[in-house]
């Protein structure tokens, strides 16, 4: 059966994984606003491996062993819309992972692209662009052990040289992904650093296989989605940090702050999320609306639970 990512036909809207961002009050606001699919942050295999799974009311919570903390969550609403990104660097642990996940989402990303030393140490994130042998095989146990319905995915960034870059979304397509999403940076390079739609554009042209490309980077608007599609020819947008200032970017228009504000709030209360998570998204739209000096701003900053944050509702319009 042809899975959802892997329709190529027509345009996506994607939420881009984001550690603390992309949780689910976050994820089912995008949904709200008109996001295709959505992207779970980043969860390292292990912590499924070493965790139970409690129901809370309409709320699904995996919960470390450890720690006895919950490290991610859903609910029915994005069962089909939802993408569960992983960190791992062993096939077999790959597996295990997605087998505790697999009955509530839509499919299972592999995380190659993050560059920060607690992913790359481990074999994990962007080390998995060095040995490409161990990426190829975490997709092919994911691809051969999960049903066909559910499809098993990649987040890669560019190589240095384009050939590697296409040259590895060859290998990839070969060990059965069913889409790669290409971070147009670089592994050393940083937000501030321009996005190469340019080497998309290559890319897209150059690669054999008819996988879908998600062009991811870059894209804070409308027009930069349309601008992609005509400078390189992907229609698979991947969003990030516009998402995380503004959600409502999946919308077209973009709606009020304070809109986006209230339901954020509302959804994250809903789903039990804790407070510190969505202190720190509300920081994030805050620097993004340059209301740091509002007194919204400052009972946010200074919320020490979830009655402080309802609190601080009552300045949004000061
Ligand atoms: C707060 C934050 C957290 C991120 N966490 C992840 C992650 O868990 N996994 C991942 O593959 N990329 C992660 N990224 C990278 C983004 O998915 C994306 O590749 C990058 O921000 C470029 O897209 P943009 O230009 O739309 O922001 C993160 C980015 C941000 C801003």
């Amino acid at each position: 059966m042809m899975n959802d990512v892997a329709a190529s036909g027509r345009e996506k809207k994607i939420l881009a994984p984001m550690v603390r961002v992309g949780t689910l009050p976050m994820r089912l606001l995008a949904l709200e606003y008109g996001a295709d699919l959505v992207y779970s942050e980043e969860i390292i295999d292990r912590n499924f491996l070493d965790s139970y799974t409690r129901d809370k009311y309409e709320i699904k919570e995996w919960i470390s062993n450890k720690t006895q903390l919950s490290f991610f969550s859903t609910c029915d609403k994005e069962r089909d819309k939802l993408i569960v990104q992983l960190g791992t660097s062993n096939g077999n642990n790959a597996y295990k992972a997605a087998e505790k996940v697999i009955p509530f989402c839509r499919g299972i990303d592999v995380n190659m692209g993050c560059p920060l030393d607690y992913s790359t140490k481990g074999g994990m994130g962007a080390a998995l662009l060095k040995t490409p042998e161990i990426a190829s095989d975490i997709i092919k146990t994911l691809r051969r052990n999960l049903p066909n319905e559910y499809s098993v995915t990649a987040k890669i960034r560019l190589f240095p040289v384009l050939k590697d870059s296409i040259d590895f979304v060859h290998l990839l397509a070969n060990s059965g992904a069913d889409a790669v999403a290409i971070h147009a940076r670089q592994v050393h390079e940083r937000a501030k650093d321009k996005a190469h739609w340019d080497q998309l554009a290559q890319i897209a042209q150059l690669v054999t296989t008819n996988i879908p490309l998600m062009g991811n980077g870059d894209i804070f608007s409308v027009q930069d989605m349309l601008r992609m599609k005509e400078e390189t020819g992907i229609s698979h947008w991947m969003i990030a940090r516009m998402a995380q200032w503004n959600v409502s970017i999946f919308r077209g228009t973009l709606d009020s702050m304070n809109n986006v504000i209230l339901r954020y709030v509302q959804l994250a209360e809903e789903t039990n999320t804790y407070y510190g998570l969505a202190k720190y998204c509300l920081q994030q739209m805050i620097k993004y609306q340059k209301w740091t000096r509002t007194e919204f701003a400052s009972k946010i900053n200074h919320a020490q639970s979830w009655d402080d944050i309802k609190y601080a509702l009552s300045f949004l319009d000061a």
